[in-house]
């Protein structure tokens, strides 16, 4: 084959990539229509028997044409979820008219290339207007510019699927004054990231934020001895491989790549399946549609009693609320005393969450609401391949 005809195969699917991002924004267009009606009617914006049809017809027919019901359905698996993220955001949009202004400063660990600058970019994404960025060097301090109104959002990460739960902003909640009005979920590619032409058997050192070395930790044991230094952030971490000779950082390739560096070993996390889950804070709460899936999350403290956590628990389970997490964790400055932090698969304003609330009171020392937001953790429907 000659060069002109590779150039002229690549011209044609340049052609075919362009017209099908036409017809994306085409369809997404048409999605923003859908919301109006919902709206109006009163409907939730997720119609799974809808995308249950519209899977197994497109998967009937991409088999027609060849194409294997694998790839198609994760194609339009994809496109679902965008469809019906974006409609969700519309409605939010539409009921908190004043919390989305023309331009969000949004405050997150680190800075350029950092897990949370690709979480916010991806929650800000389906949300119009200017994004500022603002980037920090602890969790205390993100809490604190959303507090003195320094930034309108800030980003914390909450829990990862190879690590757990992250402590520190648990620990952060008890105390900060900010509503909980958003979540994203992010999947976390951690590679082991250094300057040119650096081997792997040359490493003396290795950078990186805590969670990347508690989420890494088999690949590091398998290493041996090299010396762990922990960073404040990603951004951090890398600074430091660049101007350390024989050094490593852990962090995502597109934040490698963005500073010079180069990556010498990828797929580095415990769990080949590594999500980190973000949770997104403004000073003042949010209310959420009731068409739209929505969390509500909740600190108590439970009476020094034999049972009373069990009690607490069963006002969920008479009110029929499903409760999605529940962490515990001591409080300072009272050892042995636990707080517990629950998420409920429940809207704030349902009538059941709002008795159970009152009741909770008689189980509890104390009860507070962090916030009520959209559940972005979409399941996907299962449909026969
Ligand atoms: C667009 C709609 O809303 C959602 C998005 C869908 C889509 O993008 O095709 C399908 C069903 C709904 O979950 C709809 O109800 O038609």
């Amino acid at each position: 084959m000659t060069n002109d005809v590779l150039n002229a195969l690549r011209h044609d699917i340049n052609e075919i990539d362009s017209d099908l991002l036409v017809l994306l924004a085409k369809r997404r267009r048409i999605s923003h229509g859908v919301v109006e009606y919902k709206i109006a009617n009163n409907k939730p914006i997720r119609d799974e028997a809808r995308e249950l049809a519209l899977l197994e017809k497109l998967i009937g027919y991409g088999k027609s044409l060849g194409l294997d019901a694998y790839y198609v359905n994760n194609v339009f698996q994809t496109i679902l979820e965008d469809s019906v993220l974006h409609q969700q955001a519309m409605l939010q949009k539409n009921l908190n008219p004043d919390a989305l202004s023309e331009t969000h400063r949004v405050t997150y660990l680190g800075g350029q290339g950092t897990y949370s600058q690709l979480a916010c970019h991806k929650y800000f994404s389906r949300r119009p207007g200017k994004l500022i960025e603002i980037g920090c060097s602890s969790f205390d301090e993100i809490t604190g510019k959303v507090e003195n109104g320094q930034a309108d959002f800030g980003l914390l990460p909450i829990e990862n699927t190879s690590s757990g739960s992250i402590n520190e902003v648990f620990d952060l909640l008890q105390h900060a004054q900010v509503s909980i009005v958003g979540e994203v979920t992010h999947s976390v590619e951690h590679c082991l990231l250094a300057t040119p032409d650096t081997e792997l058997s040359q490493l003396t050192k290795i950078y990186a934020h805590p969670q990347p070395f508690a989420q890494c930790s088999r690949f590091l044991q398998g290493l041996g001895d090299l010396q762990h230094e922990t960073c404040d952030s990603t951004s951090s971490a890398l600074q430091s491989a660049l101007n350390t000779p024989n050094s490593a950082a852990i962090g995502s390739a597109q934040a490698g790549k963005n500073v010079g560096l180069e990556v010498i070993k990828s797929n580095l996390a415990n769990q080949s399946e590594n999500h980190s889950r973000f949770i997104v804070v403004a000073r003042k709460p949010l209310q959420v549609s009731k068409q739209i899936p929505t969390k509500t999350s909740l600190i108590m403290a439970t009476k020094q009693q034999a049972g009373s956590l069990a009690d607490a628990l069963m006002v969920f389970k008479q009110h029929q609320i499903n409760l999605v997490k529940l962490e515990s964790r001591p409080v300072p400055g009272n050892p042995w005393e636990e707080v517990f932090y629950v998420d409920l698969e429940a809207n704030l304003a349902d009538n059941q969450v709002k008795h159970a609330l009152e009741e909770l009171k008689e189980h509890t020392q104390y009860v507070r609401v962090l916030g009520c937001y959209q559940s972005e953790s979409l399941q996907a429907v299962s449909v026969n391949t």
